[in-house]
């Protein structure tokens, strides 16, 4: 639905600053009712990325191209008409405050000349859709955060579109509020099959309604993927850095004192095993455990849920000899289950 090839993005100098390199080497293609998030910290690049979908930014090179056609070919009339086919959500609503939700949501379709008795038949079905039918009548500074967000989304909705970008859209949200406009979203997208393109600075968002996920840094893509894949196996510092937090890979500071990256005098190797999909819920670990007669100490587990798949990490101390760890390893390998080593554990009072 969405091809960028080969993205660039030089932002001229101001005065005496240098030019910046916004965006640099993007490729990146989304398919046809995917929702898919673009997370990375401020300045990597997000809003100038996603505004160049609808051609608010025009790249200083480069192709990108919405349902088979190169948006950055088209006369000033063309684009109108396709930017018709992109609806947009902001951060900040963007609602007019002298009108009211009704009038809100119609107004794309009044500017692009729609008859009012259509404008009706179009706008009353949305409210329903965003849960806002008895607010119809009242006016943006009447309207809770997540409701005025609520009016953006039908607003973007009113013109049909092929695609929905979001511009962190529930970054001036509370967390329930936030649940409920993904949820919102999500269910949107599987309704209509609206593509959905996301740019957010906060990982719960991927994890919670994207499929996949593309990792900026600098005006880069650094990592991209299915959010599954990327979560079990984030491979660069950066993308591991946001996931840490709402995976919790990690282990307990006091445990992590006792580690040593180079095995000591009486230290046993600390492993973290991920499993994924069906391997979370099957007794692979005990089994091992069993077979090579090692007694595995556990420091720390959880089972999380990614896009409705289970997601599992455990951090183990393996009490063995170094050939039944390394036995272990292999097996564990064989199984299909992630492991690592992170280091190993000084015995407590060495
Ligand atoms: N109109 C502009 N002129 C010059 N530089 C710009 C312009 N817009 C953005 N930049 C610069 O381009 C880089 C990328 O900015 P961009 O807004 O795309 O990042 P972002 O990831 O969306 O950040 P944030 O999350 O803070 O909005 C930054 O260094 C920014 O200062």
């Amino acid at each position: 639905m969405i091809t960028l090839t080969n993205l660039q993005k030089t932002y001229p100098s101001r005065g005496a600053g240098a030019p910046v390199q916004a965006l640099s080497d993007i490729d990146l293609t989304v398919a046809r009712g995917e929702i898919f998030g673009i997370i990375g910290r401020s300045g990597a690049g997000k809003s100038t990325l996603l505004r160049t979908i609808n051609l608010l930014e025009s790249p200083t090179s480069g192709s990108v191209q919405v349902d088979g056609v190169e948006i950055t070919a088209l006369s000033a009339r063309e684009l109108r008409d396709t930017r018709h086919s992109i609806g947009m959500i902001f951060q900040h609503f963007n609602l007019l405050s002298s009108r009211t939700v009704f009038d809100n949501v119609a107004l794309p379709l009044e500017l692009a000349g729609v008859d009012k008795a259509t404008i009706r038949q179009t706008v009353e079905p949305l409210l329903d859709l965003v849960g806002l039918a008895d607010k119809r009548d009242r006016y943006p500074a009447e309207l809770s955060g997540g409701q005025k967000q609520r009016v953006g989304i039908a607003r973007a909705l009113a013109s049909k579109p092929k695609v929905l970008l979001s511009d962190e859209a529930t970054s001036a949200l509370d967390p329930e509020t936030t649940t409920q406009i993904l949820h919102l979203l999500a269910d949107i997208n599987r309704r209509l099959g609206l593509t959905i393109v996301l740019i957010t600075h906060e990982i719960g968002v991927i994890k919670e309604i994207c499929h996949k996920v593309a990792v900026m840094e600098a005006g880069r893509i650094i990592e991209q993927g299915p959010v599954f894949d990327i979560f079990a196996h984030p491979s660069h510092p950066t993308t591991r850095s946001f996931i840490d937090p709402v995976i919790n890979r990690g282990i307990p500071d006091g445990l992590r004192a006792r580690l040593s990256p180079t095995p000591q005098p009486g230290s046993n190797p600390v492993l973290r095993i991920t499993f994924t999909g069906e391997k979370a819920t099957s007794p692979v670990i005990s089994a091992i455990s069993r077979k090579l007669n090692l007694d595995l100490n556990i420091w720390h587990g959880q089972i999380d849920e990614i896009q409705g798949a289970p997601f599992g990490t455990l951090v183990v101390e393996a009490l063995g000899d170094a050939t039944a760890v390394e036995a272990a390893i292999s097996l564990l390998h064989v199984n299909h289950l992630g492991v690592e080593v992170l280091g190993h554990a000084v015995p407590a009072n060495h």
